[in-house]
């Protein structure tokens, strides 16, 4: 009772803080920031008084042998819920991009909207991601329970408060102007706080576990933890100008801070979007196909060499710029050779199906999990070619480098995300199955065409500008204006358009799919082909069988 009232205490003092700041604060977006503070704030402790503390309530309701799940339910939902909004925006600025006429508003207009989108999917969509499979992979793989529950709820609504502090600042023009990591100094603040307890809760539970050894997909995490909390915090070192105010001037200057923000932005590629990622690769895919991983050992080969190779590369982004000649060629080099770890780890995956290929016929979320890993492929096959500098200076400013990024995007993060979600569903909630394995292979199929449409729409587009760019005619002068090489651009900035619908036409269903399921839920439908069909037991095959769900 005593820790009740000290809590709530706590939060209280907190809210009039927040309270205070939002009044005193230099600027308006501040201001509303600090009232969403005080709210949280001030809500956190009437709910701690009310429904009494917090790690007093959560803690006994993990019995041993069992595992805490309940963040994890909450982190899929979220992960559903913010993919369809990261992808609504996508949309709506792909459209923007199409006809500018939907520039609408100051709060709404392309350079608002662009990163609410960025960090929408990637913060997000695949932050929650990344949280919710690494609570529930770290806890069966260790066989131990979250080490502090109370502390993985924080984090859970910690991030999302973090999540609607950065896309509210955004559409009120709040920003660092860093890409990826566009959030004010205090949010900054908040989020290191956040992923402190993230660190603390995951090693936490990977030290009490009762598995002598530790699965590499928990090297995958913890690398990618690790890895975030040092970039995010030395790319945000920075001099707010005000205590009571949004703005900040970065520590680094000219091109030390150019260097710093892409020793970032690749290392949030090699550690966000692709550590993390490979991590639930190496747990769903040897699962949903039922065989060990291929390789043990090209596992362990393959995160030294990766981890070691990605962290050099951050300068592919600053070709023919004022950095140094040298660190440009640093960072080809290494990107170059970062093409085998990346094809180390696809194959890893892709051989996991050794003895099992007619899975990908049979199963729509091995499918899934399969194209994932050729989208992983081809993308880093891809980066590698394009950071050698004359490809660069060709693609560099392009569509090129967007549809580089987005084959990477929907194909890679998107498809292993959505492949994990339709396997961790039926066994969070207690399902026997998936409410429909018929819609799993409408978004199977609704997703590729969209990326198809995306992926090869840019491609085209983005050669076609560069050459334009480059174009000399014989009197020595360039033969396109501007303007000319923008409105060559329209039928594929239009093509984009459906890709992306597709896309998010997709993600619609799979949120039907486990809306039904959570709901308990199970479609009535015929089987998908006589393969779909166990004539033994003259039922639909069901990748989410009732055996493996006691086994999850
Ligand atoms: C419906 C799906 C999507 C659509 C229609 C879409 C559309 C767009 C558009 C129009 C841009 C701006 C391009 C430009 O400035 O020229 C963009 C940028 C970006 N999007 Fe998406 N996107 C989608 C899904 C995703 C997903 C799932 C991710 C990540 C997981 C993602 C990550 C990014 C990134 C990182 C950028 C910045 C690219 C750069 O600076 O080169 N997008 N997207
Ligand atoms: C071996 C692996 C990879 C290498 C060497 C690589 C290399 C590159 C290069 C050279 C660029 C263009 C830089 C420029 O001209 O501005 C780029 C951009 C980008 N790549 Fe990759 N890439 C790799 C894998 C991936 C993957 C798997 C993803 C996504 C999941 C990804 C996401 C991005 C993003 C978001 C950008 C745009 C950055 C910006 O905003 O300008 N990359 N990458
Ligand atoms: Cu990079």
């Amino acid at each position: 009772m005593d820790n009740t009232v000290s809590n709530a205490f706590a939060w209280l003092i907190l809210g009039i803080l927040a309270i205070f700041a939002a009044a005193a604060a230099a600027d308006s977006g501040f201001s509303f920031h600090m009232a969403i503070m005080a709210a949280v704030a001030l809500g956190v402790a009437f709910l701690t008084m009310s429904r009494g503390d917090w790690s007093e309530r959560t803690t006994p309701t993990v019995p041993v042998g069992r595992y805490y799940d309940e963040v994890i339910r909450w982190g899929v939902i979220a992960t559903v819920f913010w993919g369809v909004v990261g992808f609504l925006v996508g949309v709506v600025i792909a459209s923007q991009l199409a006809f500018p006429d939907l520039n609408l508003s100051e709060h709404t207009n392309f350079g608002r909207l662009r990163p609410l989108h960025t960090s929408a999917v990637i913060f997000a969509f695949g932050g929650n991601a990344l949280i919710a499979t690494s609570f529930y992979v770290v806890q069966r793989t260790c066989r131990a329970p979250l080490a502090f529950p109370a502390l993985s709820r924080f984090v859970f609504w910690g991030y999302q408060l973090f999540i609607v502090l950065a896309a509210t600042g955004y559409v009120l023009g709040i920003t660092q102007s860093k890409e990826y990591a566009e959030p004010e100094w205090y949010i900054d603040l908040w989020l290191t706080i956040v992923w402190v307890a993230y660190l603390v809760v995951f090693v936490g539970t990977v030290i009490r576990r009762a598995e002598p050894h530790i699965y590499v997909a928990n090297w995958f995490y913890l690398a990618f933890i690790l890895t975030i909390a040092m970039l995010h915090i030395v790319n945000n070192l920075a001099v707010p100008v005000s205590l009571l105010g949004a703005k900040s001037y970065s520590a680094f200057a000219g091109v030390q801070d150019a260097l710093t923000q892409w020793w970032y932005g690749h290392n949030a590629v090699g550690f966000f979007l692709t550590a993390g990622f490979l991590a639930m690769m190496y747990y769903f895919v040897p699962k949903q196909a039922e065989r060990p991983i291929y390789s043990y050992r090209l596992s362990i080969i393959h995160f030294w060499s990766l981890i070691f190779l990605y962290i050099w590369a951050g300068p592919h982004h600053l070709h023919y710029t004022a950095l140094p000649d040298w660190a440009q060629t640093l960072g080809m080099v290494f990107s170059v050779m970062l093409w085998m770890p990346s094809w180390g780890g696809m194959i890893n995956g892709l051989m996991t199906l050794n003895g099992a290929w007619d899975k990908i016929r049979t199963d729509p979320i091995i499918r899934m999990m399969v194209f994932a890993l050729a989208f992983y492929g081809m993308a880093t096959f891809e980066g590698p070619l394009m950071s050698i500098k004359s490809v660069n200076s060709l693609s560099h400013y392009t569509e090129w480098t967007v549809g580089h990024v987005h084959s990477g995007a929907l194909g890679w993060n998107g498809m292993i995300t959505f492949g994990a979600i339709y396997y961790m569903v039926p066994r969070l909630w207690g399902r026997s199955r998936l409410y429909s394995l018929r819609m799993i292979n409408w978004h199977f199929w609704l997703a590729t065409l969209g990326i198809v449409l995306y992926a090869s729409s840019m491609w085209v587009a983005g050669i076609t500008q560069g050459l334009m760019w480059r174009e000399y005619g014989e009197d020595g002068y360039l033969v396109y204006a501007f303007a000319e090489v923008v409105a060559a651009m329209k039928p594929y900035y239009v093509i984009r358009i459906a890709g992306g619908l597709l896309y998010l036409a997709g993600a619609l269903v799979m949120v039907w799919n486990v809306w039904m399921t959570i709901a308990g839920r199970l479609r009535d439908e015929a089987p998908l082909s006589t393969a779909f069909y166990d004539p033994e037991k003259d039922r639909p095959l069901v990748p989410a069988g009732p055996r493996s769900a006691v086994a999850a």
